[in-house]
């Protein structure tokens, strides 16, 4: 396993999700369209923010740790000249939680400069890491993202860009949507199974790289596509169009429907599909497969409010009583609590985030609905507080499988020991977090919402199968990591 840690500063094992971003605009300068993109995908990471430019004659860079609106300020923002660059906001999966690992990874060399942002996570970063330190090359940092850009700066002595961003693509194993900068050339790469996503935008003076769409509709763009899976993206640098080029193909692809089910913002669209409207498809199948009709159903905002939505509906069609009901309220201050890094961190953030309207649920059976239980911390504190506002009764329902395995593809779910459901079953997970009744929603509902076979989607985490050759776990279907020699001759 490429990225396994287990103490509590770190994400232990390795998992998914972060936001990159890249511009290239006619004339005006890039910093602030990408400061305000990665505001918009400020959800995917809450660990870190970066920028970097390119002028024409040199490299501009600006890390921090914390948020976005933190981590700038507007000198930090008017030193970052050029109208081209690339953006990062980071939710670790591979190497430290510290300013060494933030992003956009940036680097000299000798033929020119490079910046790196990785949303993703490698599964032979290790090896790729070994082989370059034994051909000279020194790591700053800990993570997987630091061997993409030492990789692709290797490549690049010998090779033209795309060639070189080919060879690299061989090499890597695992998911990666990259925002890359060479000079002052704005490239995106998506996977070749498309784990992650990564889409284009038009801008009214050029084009913009985003992880997601939300992002191109917060600098009043319009959405062109997605990058397709093995596609590598190049943004012409005055802002006129782009290249596009395929560079590795597979039959099938591995995208993760958890971006759909939790990850992404719901006023996205992926795989030409909004993001609202795949959970509320999903709230209603909850419903067709095992709805309860109570008094209310609450969603546990954000991520449950779609689910709850199309689910109080069907259940209505239906013929339920069942109200739909806001009973739970959201301290808007407090973040994720799913993507924090710490145990300790999440069991706070639950208890300060979300409070019960007390006169909504008194005396009422209540059906709660959410995106996923991972830890259980949530669903375990959750019933409690319902229950201690005075419910009658406490059902639970979960617009997703149970997740029993690790996502080594860059979702914090690091370990089996962590996840509630790993070794228990849905009657044993229900008597924990101490609902009077617990459904999931299957994976053939998942495949049927998102429009897709089995066999294109990332599932791992739900049957602990992965479309991927991983140390120590089954693959789903016939992979193969590809073998790393720094010393082998550059592919044609
Ligand atoms: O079982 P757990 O380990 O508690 O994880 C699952 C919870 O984490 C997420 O909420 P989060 O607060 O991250 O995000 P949201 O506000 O976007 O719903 C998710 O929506 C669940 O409520
Ligand atoms: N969440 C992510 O996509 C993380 C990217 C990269 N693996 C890191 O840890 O920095």
């Amino acid at each position: 396993m490429a990225t396994g840690r287990d103490d509590s500063h770190h994400i232990s094992g390795p998992t998914e999700k972060c936001g990159v971003v890249g511009v290239a605009l006619g004339g005006r300068d890039a910093a602030r369209p990408l400061y305000y993109s990665l505001y918009a995908l400020q959800h995917r990471g809450q660990e870190s923010a970066g920028i970097v430019t390119h002028d024409g004659f040199q490299q501009h860079s600006h890390v921090q740790m914390g948020l976005v609106g933190d981590a700038f300020d507007a000198d930090d923002l008017d030193g970052l000249n050029g109208s081209a660059g690339i953006g990062h906001v980071r939710y670790p999966t591979a190497g430290d939680v510290s300013k060494s690992c933030a992003q956009p990874f940036a680097v000299s060399f000798k033929s020119g400069s490079l910046g790196l942002a990785h949303n993703g996570n490698l599964v032979n970063a290790d090896e790729l890491r070994d082989e370059l330190e034994n051909v000279g090359h020194a790591f700053t940092s800990t993570g997987d993202t630091e061997v993409i850009a030492h990789d692709l700066a290797r490549n690049l002595l010998e090779e033209d860009l795309v060639r070189a961003v080919k060879r690299t693509m061989e090499r890597i194993h695992g998911s990666y949507a990259l925002t890359i900068m060479h000079d002052e050339t704005v490239l995106g790469v998506r996977d070749p199974e498309g784990n992650r996503p990564l889409c284009i935008g038009k801008v009214d003076d050029g084009y913009v790289l985003a992880s997601e769409s939300a992002a191109i509709d917060t600098l009043d763009g319009e959405l062109v596509r997605d990058v397709r899976p093995g596609e590598l993206i190049v943004l012409e640098p005055d802002g006129t169009g782009f290249d596009s080029y395929q560079l590795v193909e597979r039959d099938n692809t591995a995208h993760c429907f958890f971006e759909h089910v939790y990850f992404a913002r719901p006023d996205s669209v992926m795989n030409d599909t909004l993001v609202y409207e795949v959970r509320r498809g999903l709230g209603r199948k909850l419903w067709e497969e095992g709805g309860v009709d109570t008094d209310v159903v609450m969603p546990v905002p954000d991520s449950g409010r779609a689910f709850a939505s199309g689910y109080a509906e069907a259940a209505q069609e239906d013929g339920a009583t069942v109200e739909f009901a806001e009973g739970l309220m959201k301290n808007r201050y407090v973040g994720r609590t799913f993507i924090m890094p710490t145990q300790d961190e999440r069991e706070r953030a639950v208890r300060l985030k979300l409070n019960p309207i007390k006169s909504t649920v008194e005396g009422k059976s209540v059906t709660l609905i959410d995106d996923s239980i991972v830890r259980g911390t949530t669903s375990t504190q959750l019933v409690q507080l319902l229950r201690d506002a005075g419910a009658a009764e406490v059902h639970m329902r979960i617009g997703a499988p149970p997740i029993v395995a690790p996502c080594y593809m860059g979702i914090n779910m690091a370990t089996r020991e962590e996840l509630i459901a790993s070794d228990k079953s849905v009657e044993d997970v229900r008597d924990t977090i101490d609902a009077d009744s617990l459904g999931y929603l299957s994976i053939d509902a998942i495949a049927e919402v998102l429009e897709k076979s089995r066999a294109d989607l990332c599932l791992g985490c739900v049957t602990g199968e992965y479309p991927y050759d991983i140390d120590g776990e089954e693959t789903d279907r016939d992979v193969t990591r590809p073998a790393v020699d720094a010393d082998a001759p550059l592919s044609d």
